[in-house]
């Protein structure tokens, strides 16, 4: 569904360049849960924002099925990501003047009937463990473990093919984490694809493939079916 090739990535930076990404391979079939582990700083969020459209790589390709989805413009990736690609970030990325319920009905607010759209918006939050006085809320008065359900609601909101998660349980408590990690494997067991990265192993062990990222490069950390 999703291949990765020869991809790799460097920064620009004050004493110079910094070698991120070197030449790296990852294919992810669908219906896959693959989780990326490794050392802070060690380019898992660049690999996670080059896989699902959001950042160019230097060099190398990624294709969605049969799309490259950098040789797409700007328009038709952004509409790619759109259609196909549900995304997490590690620092949730919720619009601070929209309540969480509008929040996470954005995705497809101009494209769906508002009524469908917030019945959805709530069976995702509920399912979030987000309580109902929270709905109307700005995200600045939710803890950071609320934020990234919410946040999670968000990138489930247009049932994405892929689901890209970085670091989602970051912020939760042990109860909270628990309540994502099945969440995830109820939605592994309905075919979801799902790429996600963590620092927590208890979250890594419940996908059919592991990789750990090391300077630069990707190995195949342990495989579970
Ligand atoms: N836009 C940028 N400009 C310069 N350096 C960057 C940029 N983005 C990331 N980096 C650097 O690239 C390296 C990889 O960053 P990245 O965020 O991908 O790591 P990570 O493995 O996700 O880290 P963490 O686990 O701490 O979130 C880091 O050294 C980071 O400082």
């Amino acid at each position: 569904m999703i291949s990765l090739k020869n991809i790799s990535k460097s920064f620009h930076i004050q004493s110079g360049r910094l070698e991120v990404l070197k030449n790296i391979q990852l294919a992810i079939s669908k219906g896959e849960w693959v989780s990326i582990v490794g050392p802070s700083g060690s380019g898992k969020s660049t690999l996670l924002h080059i896989a699902s459209g959001l950042l160019h790589p230097d060099s190398g390709d990624v294709c969605f099925n049969d799309t490259n989805i950098y040789q797409l413009t700007e328009r038709q990736r952004s509409n790619w990501r759109r259609n196909h690609i549900g995304f997490v970030f590690q620092d949730f990325k919720l619009l601070p003047y929209y309540s969480v319920l509008d929040n996470v009905i954005l995705p497809l607010y101009y494209d769906h009937p508002k009524h469908e759209l917030r019945k959805k918006a709530k069976k995702l939050l509920h399912m979030m463990g987000i309580d109902e006085s929270l709905f109307s809320r700005l995200p600045e008065s939710l803890s950071g473990g609320e934020k990234q359900r919410v946040a999670i609601a968000r990138a489930l909101i247009a049932n994405p093919d892929v689901l890209f998660c970085d670091e989602p349980t970051g912020n939760l408590d042990h109860e909270n984490r628990n309540h994502i990690v099945q969440l995830f494997c109820q939605l592994h067991i309905q075919g979801k694809t799902m790429v996600v990265v963590t620092h927590d192993m208890e979250v890594a062990v419940h996908a059919n493939h592991i990789y750990r990222l090391v300077n630069g490069m990707l190995a195949r950390a342990e495989v579970r079916i």
